[in-house]
This record gives structure tokens, C-alpha cells and sequence, in this order.
């Protein structure tokens, strides 16, 4: 049996049912309590209609494939609609591609304005005094229709449904071009998404994979059907199930929600199963798939080679935990490593696995580490520090050294950046290496007595450090790199390494990730979105020993959020200079999505008690209109805000929980936008949005750090705003956050 991903969705009770009813066809599908029948005047000869219960009645075909009944489950409907249903679909396999779709031979689409119930309404603003946002109303233009493709073209090289195109190229709104797609074969929809986004018709082709088989006219049905079955882009939509009732059981209780486990987009799927001849990297905006695809090919990797070691790793151990999960949802039984070395897919957080080399490393790898960072034999330091001991660490070494250097470069964000961009990755131990080494990429230009004092600044900062046996984890890193590198490709404690927001590493998770894993077919697979950097400094990958020229993809459609929020949070990058990391300018240009929603919302308030009432206000609403405030975010830009909102809340008659507490359960989250990486909501309100939200640091830096800064601020409001799926409110008092002005 081969089950056709449901575009409508089937209710608890619904499911046994539909579940009971496959069972039974797959014992006997002459049963007859199965009702099993065929159609008068169908438009496919090969549909059948089932008995599901009194009301709903089940659509199928049944092929014969090598002489044994084959059923393609299409989907359940009340009775008369799945007669109408069964009459008018065709299972086709398309002769232009080889793609096997179902196609409805129905009434030519109503183009008029449907009313759209799909996505509940966000609330009006409450009824408080606040300064009204007004949206110029914008002309909609067709994308299509303006893109200078032919539609006859889209037809004969594509294989586009003719009919479906004449009505895509005629929608009068995105919401009507949404629409009428969700009735259309999954690859034809995404088709003409990709188009309508602005991808040519070649880049169509490429991802979707339309060009990779020729269909054999002389083929029987049969054989044309069985080679469709194997083309990723039938691997949208369509899943064999064979004997396996767990793989039926996933699919029907996981339905939409957890259609990532098997209807991966064709490019997905190619990322998670090629094999290819070094690293790879795989970016694309916010909900794009990027951690799915790690997942499956982890799966592929580890099934594919019982023995191997397979690593996946990311930036936190918060997100290490839900690669976790999700590696658990997708396969329970896959073979897991609890260390470095072992046979299996071992997840952690990159710190985590840093600790995990450097702990059990005899001494003498330790003191030779040290040996080669900080030019000293000594033992590895024991005690870590995070960002904020060592900034103050920096400060007592100004405060403690003649340095006579500007405000701008003396303070510890400038003094840091340059320990761990220059000094560290270049493995610099004596000041005469640091006057000479090049500090390319660094924004600020030191002349020769300003390179002097930073030294002393850094020799001040080690000395201190080394005496209390402290280490930051970016020192850690660099340490556990120059173990490994010492035991060289006889000694590497993993086959493939995966890694997931790799836009947020700095130089000595590189250097230590290169160090893990041989360099050969498929060691590193680099998933990131350079948008999405909101931690550590630009580093250029080629820098570290990884050559990714020529392997390097993107992936662009939006599986998250809704069409208005990803253009809202696509505007908050408007301008920006973002550069990949490679080094190269990266674009947002292509990202779409194919789901629609409400406009973002924006929500003034006078003042800060104001916001408050806004905000209890705003969920009061969602509350009467059954939105599950459980799966509501509240992002905010400091810790500090947190328990303030928890409580504001609170005072107004509403729970809210911090997102590390399970109490009380069904509240909404509040936590740091920070945080949310990696983390999704049905809505999401970016609280607190003032015009004085900016870090009190930023003002201090050197031009170029500030401009990383402001860069780093706008990447953090669009991975906030790229955490909704469909509600998104926008919130601040007194004058907005300056950087809002750019949507
Ligand atoms: N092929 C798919 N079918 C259905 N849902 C999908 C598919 N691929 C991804 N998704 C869903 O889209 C959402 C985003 O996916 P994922 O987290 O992998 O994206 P991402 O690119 O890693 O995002 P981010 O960069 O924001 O962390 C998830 O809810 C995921 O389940």
C-alpha cells in the first residue's frame, strides 16, 4: 500500500478508524466489511471507494504492480464528497517528468475571493491608548504573470497541470494564489511557488528534480508507475508502506505535523542521501528544513555503515537536546553513542563535545596542548568561565596595564574579539608573531603601537587566567583541537560530523570540528543561515582547513511561517551586508513559503505599564478564541525582562511561565530571543521592542564592531519574528526600536 500525504486533516477518533480500516484491506482486501468499490463513469478506471465508517468512505486506486493489488490511499471524506472526489482524480503519472501525482479532472477553479478560515484571525488591538501603525495598502502584483515565463511553457517543459496554471497566472491575491495550490499535486504547488518567488524555470527543474527521468512511452502503465514511485519529487507526497504498521501508524498519528519524517521536498531528500566527495554545506532561511535534513541524513549515515561514528552537533545544549528528540521521532531504534569513538550517532552541544575529548586526554596530550596555545607546558586549566567572567577579566587587565589606547578599542568586546579571531586560531604565543601576523577580516586597523599595547592587554589577561587555572570555552576548544591534531588521522574519533547553526561557531570550534573527523567523502555536513548569527564572529570556513567550493546548496522554501511573517522578518534584514561563510555576499532572495496567516502586528503602547496591558490584553483574546496559549512565545531581548513579564502578567489575572519552568503547565513562554533559536510557536509576540533596547555596550564599540553589532541585533529580531507559525505581534512603548523602522 502506498499512502498519499492527506492535505486534510484527520481528527484522534478519525485516525483509529482510518488505521483499523488498513489494516483489514492489507489482511483481505476482499473483506467485506471493507466495501471495496468501484465507480460508474470515473475519470480513473483504477479508483475505489472504502468504507471507513457509516459517514466517512476512503479513495483509492489499485494498480496491480508485478501481478499483486496495489492500493494508493488518497484520503477519507464524509460520503458524498468522496464519491464526488473518487469520480473526477486520476493517479498519473506526468510525461514530461515521471512524477506520479493524483490530478483532479474537476470544474475549472472559482478565481473570486474565497472566504479564508484556514488561519485564525489575530485579535484587534485592545482598547488602550497607543500610537496607531499605519500600512500603505500595497498593489498586488501576480509574480507569475510578471515573471516573463510563458505559461504555455510551464506546461510543455514542466509538466504543469494546464488548467492549474491558467488560474495561478490569473489569482488576483497571494492568498487566492495560496489557495487554489493547496487542491494541486504537492511538486506542482511548490513549482509554482518556486517560480512565483522568482527562480527560473531551470532552478525549478533542479530542485525539484523534474529533469533526473525520462519517462519510456513504451513502458506499460505499470512500469511507469513503479519507476514513478522511486522520483523524490512522487516522494513528496507519496509513502510505501508495505507490511511495515509502524511506518502506517506514523504517518496517520503524526499527519501534518510530523510530515518532516517522511515527505522530505526533493531537495531535502537529495541533501540527506548524497553521498559527496568532502564537506558540504547546506544553508537557507529560518524554517527551511535545514535541522530535518540533518536528521534524516544522520539516520542515512548511521544505517548506511553500522560501524561508523556519526557526530551531530550544534551551537547550545538546549538545541543539542531537541536534535535529540527529533533524531528519536524520526527513529527510535537507531543506534546511539554515548562518547567520542563509539559506533553510533552520537549529539552534543559543541562545547559539551569539547569537554568530551579534553577530559579523558592523558596529560602529556594536555600539557603538549597547552605547550602549543599558550606557549607553555602546562597542566589544562580546570576551572571555565563564560562570557561574563572573562569580560571582567579584560577589564582588570585595563585597569592594571599602560595601554594609552582609545576608548574604542579599550574596552573587552573589542580586546576579546581580537584574542579569539587572531590570537587564538593563529596559535600566537609571543608578541613578535603578533605584530606580524595579518589580521585580515578584522575591521579595525592597528598600527604597530597600538598592536604593542593590545598584547600587553592579552599577556595581562593570560597571566591572570593561567594563575587562577581558568579557561573561557572558546580557549577549551582550541585546546581540545590541539590534542586531536597531535594524534593525527590514525586517531579521529568520528567518520562523519553534522552540524547544525554553524553560522554561530567561532574559530576554535572549527578548528576543533576539522580535527574530529578525517578529511574525505562526506566528513563535514554544515547546515547554517548566516541571517541567523547572533553569537561568535564572522569566520570564513576555507580559513580552517574546510573547502566547500562547489559544494555549497540553499534551500529557500519555508515550512515554518506564513507568507507575511517571513516577508516581515525578511524586511528586518533589509540592506544588511550579510556575508555567508564562505565570505561571499548571502541573499534572501527566493525565500517563500506556502502557507498564509494574518499581518504581523505591531502594538504600541505610551508607556512601559501600558505594553503590559497590551500584552494581557492581546492574550485574554487569543484565549476566548481557543488559541492553546501553550504553544504561545513570549520573546524578549534581556534576561532581566523575563520574570518583569511573568509577573506584569500575572498582576493582569494572566499566567505566563518562564520557558525553563513547567509550571504552570498550557501558560505561555516567555524567554531571551536568544533562547528561541532553534524553537517554534503558533505565535509569537517580540515584547519590548524600544527605541532604548539596544545593548548599553553597542555605543561603545570601535565603527566596525558597532556595525556587527547592529548586524547581529537585526539577525536576532529575525530569528525571533522566524519562530511564529502563524500569529505574529510586534510590541514596544514609547518610540520603537529604531532597527523596526526597516519593515
Ligand atoms: N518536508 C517537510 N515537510 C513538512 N514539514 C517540514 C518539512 N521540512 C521541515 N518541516 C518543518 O518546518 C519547520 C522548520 O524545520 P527546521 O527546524 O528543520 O528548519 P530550519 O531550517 O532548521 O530552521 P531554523 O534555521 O529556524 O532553525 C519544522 O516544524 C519542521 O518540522
Amino acid at each position: 500500500m502506498t499512502w498519499i500525504k492527506q492535505k486534510d486533516k484527520i481528527d484522534g477518533a478519525m485516525k483509529a478508524k482510518v488505521y483499523s480500516f488498513f489494516e483489514k484491506l492489507q489482511k483481505d482486501d476482499t473483506s467485506p466489511g471493507l466495501h471495496i468499490e468501484p465507480m460508474q463513469n470515473p475519470a480513473d478506471p483504477r479508483v475505489r471507494t472504502g468504507r471507513i465508517d457509516q459517514k466517512f468512505r476512503a479513495v483509492l486506486f489499485k494498480v496491480f504492480l508485478d501481478t499483486i493489488p496495489h492500493y494508493f490511499y488518497y484520503g477519507a471524506w464524509p460520503h458524498d464528497q468522496a464519491i464526488e472526489i473518487a469520480r473526477s482524480s486520476v493517479l498519473n503519472v506526468n510525461s514530461a517528468n515521471g512524477v506520479l501525482e493524483v490530478l483532479r479532472k474537476s470544474a475549472p477553479a472559482n478565481t473570486a475571493e474565497p472566504a479564508r478560515a484556514k488561519t485564525p484571525p489575530v485579535p484587534p488591538k485592545p482598547e488602550i491608548e497607543s500610537a496607531p501603525v499605519t500600512v500603505p495598502a500595497e498593489v498586488w502584483v501576480n509574480p507569475l504573470a510578471q515573471s516573463g515565463t510563458e505559461a504555455a511553457d510551464l506546461v510543455s517543459r514542466l509538466g504543469l497541470d494546464e488548467e492549474l496554471v491558467q488560474a495561478a497566472y490569473a489569482a488576483p491575491s497571494d492568498d487566492r494564489l495560496i489557495d487554489l495550490l493547496g487542491d494541486a499535486p504537492d511538486w506542482q504547488a511548490t513549482a509554482l511557488l518556486e517560480l512565483a518567488a522568482g527562480m527560473s524555470m531551470a532552478e525549478v527543474e533542479d530542485k525539484l528534480a523534474l529533469n533526473q527521468f525520462v519517462v519510456d512511452p513504451q513502458a506499460t502503465e505499470e512500469e511507469k508507475i513503479k519507476q514513478a514511485l522511486e522520483h523524490p519529487a512522487t516522494k513528496m507526497q507519496f509513502t510505501f508502506i508495505g507490511e511495515d504498521s509502524e511506518e502506517l501508524r506514523r504517518v496517520i498519528e503524526g499527519g501534518d505535523f510530523d510530515a518532516w519524517r517522511t515527505f522530505l521536498h526533493p531537495e531535502q531528500r537529495i541533501y540527506a542521501e548524497r553521498h559527496y566527495n568532502g564537506s558540504f554545506r547546506l544553508s537557507g532561511g529560518a524554517g527551511t528544513g535545514k535541522t530535518v535534513v540533518l536528521l534524516h541524513r544522520a539516520r542515512m549515515l548511521a544505517k548506511s555503515e553500522p560501524s561508523s561514528r556519526v557526530v551531530l552537533t550544534t551551537y547550545t545544549t538546549t538545541l543539542a537536546e531537541s536534535l535529540n528528540n527529533g533524531l528519536s521521532r524520526l527513529d527510535n531504534e537507531l543506534r546511539r553513542a554515548e562518547k567520542p569513538g563509539e559506533s553510533g550517532v552520537l549529539i552534543a552541544g559543541v562545547d559539551s563535545l569539547v569537554s568530551r575529548v579534553l577530559h579523558p586526554a592523558t596529560d602529556a596530550e594536555k600539557r603538549q596542548a597547552m605547550k602549543g596555545l599558550f606557549g607553555m607546558e602546562l597542566p589544562a586549566p580546570s576551572n571555565l568561565i563564560g562570557t561574563d567572567p572573562s569580560a571582567k577579566q579584560w577589564e582588570y587587565a585595563l585597569a592594571s596595564v599602560d595601554h594609552g589606547l582609545e576608548p574604542e578599542l579599550a574596552n573587552a568586546t573589542f580586546l576579546q574579539q581580537e584574542y579569539e579571531t587572531v590570537v587564538l586560531p593563529n596559535l600566537i604565543t609571543a608578541k613578535d608573531d603578533y605584530l606580524k601576523i595579518p589580521r585580515a577580516g578584522r575591521g579595525t586597523a592597528l598600527n604597530r603601537a597600538k598592536r604593542l599595547a593590545v598584547w600587553k592587554l592579552i599577556e595581562e589577561y593570560r597571566y591572570h587566567n593561567r594563575i587562577e587555572m581558568h579557561a573561557t570555552y572558546v580557549e577549551m576548544a582550541h585546546l581540545a583541537a590541539c590534542v586531536l591534531r597531535q594524534r593525527g588521522d590514525g586517531n579521529r574519533v568520528a567518520d562523519h560530523v553534522l552540524i547544525d547553526e554553524a553560522q554561530d561557531l567561532h574559530a576554535g570550534h572549527w578548528l576543533f570540528l576539522r580535527e574530529l573527523v578525517k578529511k574525505g567523502p562526506d566528513d563535514l555536513f554544515i547546515a547554517e543561515d548566516s541571517h541567523q548569527r547572533i553569537y561568535g564572529q564572522k569566520v570564513p570556513l576555507s580559513r580552517f582547513g574546510i573547502g566547500i567550493v562547489g559544494r555549497s546548496r540553499r534551500l529557500t522554501l519555508n515550512y515554518r511561517t506564513t507568507q507575511q511573517n517571513l516577508a516581515y522578518a525578511v524586511g528586518l534584514l533589509k540592506g544588511a551586508p550579510v556575508t555567508d561563510i564562505e565570505g561571499e555576499q548571502e541573499s534572501v532572495s527566493g525565500y517563500t513559503s506556502s502557507r498564509v496567516g494574518p499581518t504581523p502586528l505591531e502594538q504600541a503602547a505610551p508607556t512601559s505599564v501600558a505594553e503590559l496591558d497590551n500584552l494581557a490584553a492581546t492574550l485574554k483574546t487569543w484565549q476566548e478564541d481557543r488559541v492553546d496559549l501553550g504553544n504561545v512565545g513570549i520573546l524578549v531581548r534581556y534576561n532581566n525582562q523575563v520574570a518583569k513579564v511573568i509577573s506584569g502578567l500575572d498582576e493582569r489575572g494572566m499566567r505566563a511561565r518562564n520557558v525553563d519552568a513547567s509550571d504552570p503547565a498550557g501558560a505561555p513562554m516567555v524567554m531571551t530571543m536568544h533562547r528561541s533559536k532553534g524553537m517554534e510557536f503558533t505565535r509569537v509576540v517580540l515584547y519590548g521592542l524600544s527605541a532604548d533596547s539596544l545593548p548599553a555596550s553597542y555605543k561603545k564599540l570601535a565603527p566596525a564592531e558597532q556595525a556587527d553589532a547592529l548586524l547581529r541585533e537585526r539577525s536576532l529580531l529575525y530569528v525571533a519574528a522566524t519562530r511564529a507559525r502563524d500569529g505574529l505581534v510586534v510590541s514596544w512603548s514609547g518610540k520603537p526600536l529604531e532597527l523596526l523602522g526597516a519593515v
